[in-house]
């Protein structure tokens, strides 16, 4: 069995602002094979940011279990981290000023990656370099600075930069974020294409919801939780047109754990306690008789 490019478990974050504490993740669990393109989404304040820092070593957490590509996050240090964060990561953020600096052209931000980090051979640089503008759609404005390039070539130039180092994951915090439609179409596109010829694992945080043509495992986080994943699986129908169909799954942790959808939990007014039963191949979900009684007309 391979290991896993992303192994997060029971993973939790407190922060303590002015005395309150805030639990930003609290016991989260996602897995993410070598080479997997991942959507992650979650609505705002649901612990997105919060997981990406921390598998970008930018962050640590507070308990649980954080490992990338065989780094473990939690007990990782000074030096150490410095190293993970040069050689086995890279990063796009949404705002293209993080991504590049403004008085080096596309080429030059790349040189200056690799300078940097200093992990690729000197007499590799150069075509690597070549290599990745190319792949990106860019080769034709790598004389370019940042404020000479459209929004979706900036990223495109972002991405070609987090690729600078060979990393073995990338992850990408609403990289399309301030795109229009049809450019993030593009960039998202781009990022399929690198994901798949290069095999760099890619987890990305996003609202877009043209990701899903992209991705075929969207990962849902609510309340600092994994609670949903969808799975995509594309064939051709009998007409040779391409169909893509998805399937909804609640995330179950290792202690058995679940998190019902809020939908389905109104629609049946569920509250505090359930019934289960176990049938042959399902398990039954229903309200508690009890609870139901002290609500009905009678009371
Ligand atoms: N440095 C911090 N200090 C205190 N609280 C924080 C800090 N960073 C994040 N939080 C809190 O942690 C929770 C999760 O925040 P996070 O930014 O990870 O959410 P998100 O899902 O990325 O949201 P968005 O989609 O708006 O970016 C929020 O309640 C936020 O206020």
């Amino acid at each position: 069995m391979t290991a896993l490019a992303i192994d997060c478990d029971g993973l939790v974050r407190i922060f303590t602002a002015q005395g309150v504490e805030v639990q930003a993740l609290q016991g989260l669990e996602l897995r993410v094979q070598p080479g997997e393109m991942v959507a992650l989404v979650g609505a705002s304040g649901s612990g997105k940011s919060t997981l990406l820092g921390i598998l970008g070593g930018l962050d640590q957490p507070t308990a649980g279990r954080a490992v990338v590509a065989g780094h473990d996050l939690v007990t990782m240090r000074g030096r150490e981290k410095l190293e993970y964060r040069r050689r086995t990561v890279g990063f796009v953020w949404q705002q293209s000023a993080q991504n590049l600096l403004p008085y080096l052209d596309a080429r030059e931000n790349i040189a200056m990656a690799h300078t940097v980090a200093g992990v690729v051979a000197r007499h590799r640089r150069a075509a690597l370099a070549a290599e990745l503008l190319d792949h990106l759609g860019v080769a034709d404005v790598a004389d370019r600075r940042p404020d000479q390039l459209s929004g979706g070539q900036r990223q495109r130039v972002a991405i070609a930069v987090a690729l600078a180092n060979e990393p073995a994951v990338l992850l990408a915090d609403e990289p399309t974020g301030e795109l229009d439609e049809a450019t993030s179409a593009e960039v998202l596109a781009v990022m399929e294409s690198v994901n798949k010829q290069r095999g760099v694992t890619t987890l990305i945080v996003t609202h877009d919801p043209a990701v899903s043509e992209h991705v075929d495992r969207t990962v849902r986080i609510r309340d600092g939780r994994t609670s949903a994943e969808t799975l995509r699986t594309t064939r051709t129908d009998a007409e040779g047109r391409r169909v893509r169909t998805a399937e909804e799954y609640a995330v179950l942790d290792r202690a058995g754990r679940m998190q019902l959808p809020a939908e389905f939990v109104s629609a049946l007014s569920l509250r505090e306690r359930v019934r289960l039963s176990l049938e042959p191949d399902h398990i039954m979900v229903r309200p508690d008789k009890a609870a139901a009684k002290d609500e009905g007309p009678e009371g």
